[in-house]
Order: C-alpha cells, then structure tokens, then sequence
C-alpha cells in the first residue's frame, strides 16, 4: 500500500522538481507532482516547498478539510518514527479545543445531563457530520435548497420529530439513536438545535427545519385529530413540509396589522384567501402553510395546503438561498373551513402559543454558532504566526479570546439553566414564569453573538471578508449573525417584553 509507506525526511528532500513534487505536512508525505498544474494557489508556491516540510505554510494558508479531500489521492506514506501531532477530527468528534464544547462535554460535572442526553449527542452529531455536511456544504455554495431525498433521511433517523420538541405529539414517532419519545426532554431538543448550529452553514441548518419548527406545532396544539393524523406522519417522516406564514410586507412584529384576508365561500365550505406574506422561511419547498390571515372575527389561523392561486418566490437574504426564504402571494386560494387552527378571531393566540419555545430555541442555536466562532479564532490564533509569533502571543488578541470566551460562557449557563426549568414546568407555568427571561436571553445571545463576529473579524482579517478559505465561517457569521436578533421577536421588543415581564411580578417594594 504506497499509502503506508515509510520515509525519510533525506529521501523526501530529493523529490524537489516538477517531475517529481513531493512535500510533508505533519508526519506524512504527499507526491503532488500531478496536482501542481490543478492547485487553487498556482505551481509555483507549492514548488517553493518541494521536498520540504510545508506543515506551517500549509496550516496558514488551508483548512484541513482541503487536506482530507485531497490525501487519499496525494498521500504516498509518512515519516518513518514520526507520529502525527496534528489531530485530525473524524464524523461525530468532540472537540478538544477549549471552550470549543459546552465543559459537560469536555469532562466536566452536570446535573443537567445524563447518558441519555450523552448518547443523543454522539448519534447526532455522527448523522450532522456524516450525512448533511456534505450536501450543506454544496448547497450553500450552489444556492440550492436542501434535497427531498435528505428530508427523507432525516425523517427516517428522527431528527425532524426531535426538532420539534418532546410532547404528545412524538407518540409512535422514531427519535435518533432509538430515543423513547416519552423519553425525550428539552435537553434532548437544546443538543438537536446545537448539533444544527454547529455546522456552520445557517441557511442550510434553517433549510431544514426552521419552518417545521414553528409551522407544525400549531398543528399539534390547535389542529383538529384529522388533521393531524394526516399531517403529523407527513412532515415527521420528511414525505411533505411546512412553513409558519405571519410576516407580511405591512406587518412584522407588529402581528396585529395583517392585511391577508379569508372570507366565506358562499356555500360556507371555503375561505377564500387573498394577500402576500413576506419573510416566510422555507416557504420556497413547502407544502403546507400555517398561515394568520384576517377573518370578520379577527385574526385567524388557518392551514393552507400548496394549490392553485398560491404562489412562492424566493427573497434574496444575507445568507444562503438554501433557506428558501420567500414571498408569498395568495390569489383566490380556496381552504376548506376544517383547516381552521384553533377558533375562528383566536389566531393571535394560536401564533403566541410557540414563541417562548422558539425564541428559547433561537438561543440554542447563537449560542452554539458563537461557540463555533470562538473555537475558528482560538484554532486561527494558534496556527496563524505573523510577526515571527502566534497570534495568541499577542496579549491584544488574547483579551479578544477572553471576552468572547466569557460571554459565550454565560450565556450558556443561563441557557441550561432556563431549559432546566422548562423540564420542570408545565407549559402553562413555563408561559408565566419564563416568557420574560427567554425574551432577554434572546436579547443577550444576540447581543454577544454580534461583539463576537465583531471581534473574529478583528483576529481574522483580511480572511474574515473571504467567502471561500480559511475565514469563511466568519465571513458567514458576520452575514448572518444579524437573524437571531431579528427573527422571533427583536432585540428592542425581547428588552422590553422581559422588563414588562418582571413589572408584573413587581412587589410593593421601596429603597
Ligand atoms: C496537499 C497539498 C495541498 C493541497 C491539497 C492544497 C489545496 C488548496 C486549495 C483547495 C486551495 C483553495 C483554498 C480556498 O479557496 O479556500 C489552495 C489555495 C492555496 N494554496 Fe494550497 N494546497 C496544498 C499545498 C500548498 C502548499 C504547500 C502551499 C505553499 C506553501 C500552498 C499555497 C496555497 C496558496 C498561496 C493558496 C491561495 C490561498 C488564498 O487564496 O489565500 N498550497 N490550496
């Protein structure tokens, strides 16, 4: 096997022309003499280290996955009584770097966690790294929305119904790893949209289950039994998919001005619905809307199914196509009076009933996208020498790795701390006692999530407004950051929700 072949360091130093181009990087030997002519950077620069060691040269210039893509193909052995020093991370990995991983999952003790939730993140993140990652990272690229095919996947492993959370609605469904669904807890859920988070590729992650997220559990708490014995199995199992419809072009947080209208079918077995929905995430593939429209009544939800005089098309947004973000336009589309969710004037309750989940599962996923920001700079810090020292030489660049450290840090303890409660709290109690501290975790995870792309910009450089090479999730991050602080409720109203929250709690107390 030419792969398994030993070297030494005298031999490799031979191979120094173009007819024979070999370099080392770490321990092992690479023959590159066919991939000069095809190499992004030119001939020429590899030359300047044939027959070298181009390990540093290499590390400040590529990211190891361009490494692992090529080395089947150039890899011809190693140094012979030289082990790697580089460590190379392989699907379903936990990261050594510090503060790369919550501390739980770097050894440290928990009463959150247990091996249920231990065992949950390993198949997850296997599944993330083996199965998605691919196709994200072509989709981003190409602008594609994610595949039919992977919905189907990952309904078959589980991972939409453990997007949505645990619940009633999980009975009879098959959950990652073999999870019970009675089993399955908030802890499970916060792991589910880390291990999204941590891929890097936010439209994508949003892609794939944002609409479902937030468009189904409507279904499950206001839909009719028909309804959901056809629905539920449909999206869950990755066949069909649905989206939340609220936002329109006159209406964003300001839910109460919707223009959409539904009116009576003379025969009474339609609505017939008219006006444009604006920001509708997935809209772009999905089948099916939960939809707010206007009815005498009020604000009404209703579910609406892909069918004539309802057409979507794509926004272009800061981050990738693969979102499917969309418009909508709703001409004369006819809904069966059945798909009412909830009571006809009861829809501004129906849209309330999931925003403290979502807005909790907003933080799960800036949280993790910060703490992946922190594990890039303190990786590039380490690797990247300028100046004849590391960057993390640099007292500056050190103070930079610690306020972004013990920001991400605090925030998710306060994070586990509010999904413990939700384990302990009934929905009724978690929408009175947590609405409010939700809201201004929301506020701080957006808050710290943008000093954080703010400052990896700083320690990247020039590579932080690169979309491809070695700064490219910072260059995404610092494109997308922006959508925790919007999306689900803005920082403005997240402060002051959690402040009026606190004021209704407020004691007769004085200075
Ligand atoms: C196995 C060996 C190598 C492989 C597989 C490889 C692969 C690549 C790839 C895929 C890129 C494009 C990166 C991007 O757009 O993000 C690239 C760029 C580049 N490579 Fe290599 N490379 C190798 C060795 C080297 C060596 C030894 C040098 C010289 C020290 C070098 C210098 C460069 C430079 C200067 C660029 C352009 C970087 C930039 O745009 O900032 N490469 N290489």
């Amino acid at each position: 096997m030419p792969g398994q072949q030993e070297y030494t360091r005298e031999e490799v130093a031979t191979h120094n022309t173009e007819s024979s181009c070999w370099i080392i990087i770490d321990n092992v030997v690479y023959d590159v003499t066919k991939f000069l002519d095809l190499h992004p950077g030119g001939a020429g620069v590899i030359m300047d280290m044939a027959g070298k060691d181009a390990t540093d040269d290499f590390y400040n210039l590529h990211r190891q996955e361009h490494l692992l893509k090529y080395s089947k193909r150039l890899q011809i052995g190693t140094i012979a009584g030289q082990k790697p020093e580089i460590i190379v991370t392989g699907p379903g990995d936990i990261s050594k770097v510090p503060y790369a991983e919550a501390n739980y999952w770097q050894g440290h003790r928990s009463t959150y966690y247990n091996d249920s939730h231990k065992a949950f993140r390993v198949v997850l993140r296997k599944f993330y790294d083996e199965e998605i990652i691919p196709e994200a990272l072509v989709s981003e690229e190409l602008g594609k929305v994610p595949s039919p095919e992977l919905f189907r996947k990952m309904g078959d492993f589980g991972l939409l119904a453990a997007a949505v959370g645990p619940g009633p609605h999980l009975q009879g469904q098959n959950l990652p790893g073999g999870l019970k669904p009675e089993e399955m807890d908030f802890f499970h859920e916060q792991i589910m949209h880390e291990e999204s988070a941590r891929i890097g590729c936010p439209g994508f992650s949003d892609g794939l289950g944002a609409g479902l997220m937030i468009g189904l559990p409507p279904i499950f708490n206001f839909g009719s039994y028909e309804m959901q014995q056809k629905i539920i199995p449909e999206v869950l199992s990755g066949r069909k998919r649905i989206c939340l419809a609220i936002t329109e072009p006159f209406a964003g947080s300001d839910v109460a001005r919707i223009k959409t209208t539904a009116k009576l079918s003379p025969d009474g077995k339609h609505y017939i619905v008219n006006g444009t929905k604006k920001w509708i995430t997935n809209g772009v593939f999905c089948d099916y809307f939960s939809t707010a429209v206007r009815t005498p009544k009020g604000i009404t939800m209703l579910l609406i199914e892909r069918s004539e005089g309802l057409e979507t098309k794509p926004i272009k947004t800061s981050y990738s196509p693969a979102a499917g973000t969309s418009y909508i336009t709703f001409e004369n589309v006819k809904v069966p009076v059945e798909n009412i969710l909830g009571k006809e004037g009861q829809g501004f309750q129906v849209i309330m009933y999931n925003f403290n989940h979502e807005r909790w599962a907003i933080c799960c996923s800036v949280i993790r996208a910060s703490r992946l920001i922190v594990e890039e700079c303190f990786k590039w810090a380490n690797q990247r020498k300028i100046f004849g020292k590391r960057l993390i030489d640099q007292p500056v660049i050190r103070a930079k790795l610690a306020h972004m450290i013990a920001n991400v840090e605090a925030i998710q303890n306060w994070l586990e701390n509010i999904t413990y409660q939700m384990t302990q709290m009934s929905y009724k109690e978690q929408s009175r006692a947590l609405a409010g501290p939700i809201a201004l975790l929301k506020l701080q995870c957006t808050r710290v999530s943008h000093m954080v792309s703010d400052e990896a910009c700083q320690i990247f450089g020039g590579r932080a407004i690169t979309k491809t090479g070695m700064g490219r999730l910072i260059e995404q991050f610092q494109r997308t950051n922006k959508f925790g602080a919007i999306l689900g409720g803005s920082e403005e109203i997240m402060a002051d929700l959690g402040v009026r929250q606190a004021m209704k709690d407020f004691p007769n107390a004085r200075l």
